[in-house]
């Protein structure tokens, strides 16, 4: 089936977020299309939406609270026709999408490691006692609490200059950004290190970017099924399989990582408490078309190994 193609006239709109890292996603899944198709930067219009998740930059993100704080606005864009696809970091993503809405494009991704960031600090281990460590991200701060108990913690947020800023103030010595995004950028030189999935488990879907459409717009259908990658399709709906049978309310730390090896899946989560005291950790590994039901299978593990009180909402 062939449908009529974006042009300068009547341009593609895609929806992003206005941050550096977001615009460049959404220049690079205009990239991709325009390779696919032939099409000119012209046929598409990148449309910039204010999220609330950028608005208010004082206060963890668990206290401004709620789920899709960084997509909300544009999913309902996207509804409203306003754009004609969503770019997202797929790591930021509710494994639910509003009814009329799918997620199921992704670009190949990126490097899923987290990055050590630090001007004075080679490595991890190389942490004095005590340190100061930046970080909002309540994974990160579990399983650092987890190896590291003496470190003390505190939120950190912004896009990577400010928090480079913070750091040469002094407010931590060393924080941690997500490899895909610092390398996207061009800044992968202020990692002084990357952390190896086996000393600390990726966010699910880390350096993974997806793009959402309307269920109704077969054309946009056709023309994202040019771009997807089908192995970061099959490692996402392993990890977020998962994640969908363990997140009650997004306040449980939860890491996970798929990877295929010569047609075998393999996936690894991992479950810890916000303070970092416990942490549960289970694998499987299968084939390739049963991915989803693989993420729930090692959710459901996970889950029954975790003692009663592990989760603060149950
Ligand atoms: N939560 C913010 C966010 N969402 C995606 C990325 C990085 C890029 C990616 O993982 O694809 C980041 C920043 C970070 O964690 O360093």
């Amino acid at each position: 089936m062939t449908h009529p193609l974006p042009s300068p006239a009547q341009p593609l709109k895609i929806g992003t977020r206005g941050s550096p890292l977001a615009l460049w996603q959404a220049h690079e899944v205009r990239r991709c299309l325009g390779v696919a198709f032939g099409l000119p930067d012209e046929a598409f219009e990148i449309v910039v939406i204010k999220v609330t998740g950028d608005q208010i930059l004082d206060k963890p993100l668990k206290e401004i609270g709620g789920k899709g704080l960084f997509t909300r606005e544009i999913e309902e864009a996207l509804i409203e026709g306003a754009i004609d696809i969503a770019v997202h970091s797929m790591k930021d993503m509710p494994t639910v999408q509003p009814e009329g809405l799918v997620l199921d494009c992704y670009l190949p991704r990126e490097d899923v490691r987290d990055g050590f960031v630090s001007p004075g600090v080679a490595s991890l281990a190389d942490l004095p006692q005590g340190a100061v460590v930046g970080s909002s991200s309540l994974r990160r701060r579990a399983q650092l609490a987890l190896r590291r108990p003496d470190l003390r913690l505190v939120e950190f947020r912004g896009n990577v200059q400010t928090r480079m800023r913070k750091l040469e103030e002094g407010v931590a010595v060393a924080t941690f950004l997500a490899m895909a995004g610092l390398n996207r950028l061009g800044m992968a030189h202020v990692a002084r290190a990357a952390i190896a999935p086996e000393e600390m488990l990726p966010a699910v879907a880390q350096g993974a970017i997806g793009v959402e459409r309307r269920v109704s717009d077969q054309r946009v259908e056709w023309m994202l099924s040019a771009i997807h990658d089908r192995d970061t399709g099959v490692r996402l709906a392993a990890e977020r399989g998962m994640l969908a049978r363990l997140d009650g309310s997004c306040e449980t730390p939860i890491a996970g990582l798929a990877v295929i090896e010569e047609d075998v899946l393999w996936l690894r989560g991992e479950i810890l408490r916000p303070d970092g005291s416990e942490s549960i950790t289970g694998a499987r590994r299968g084939g390739l078309s049963d991915a989803a039901a693989m993420g729930r299978d090692l959710a459901e593990e996970l889950l029954g190994r975790a003692p009663a009180g592990f989760f603060s909402w149950r």
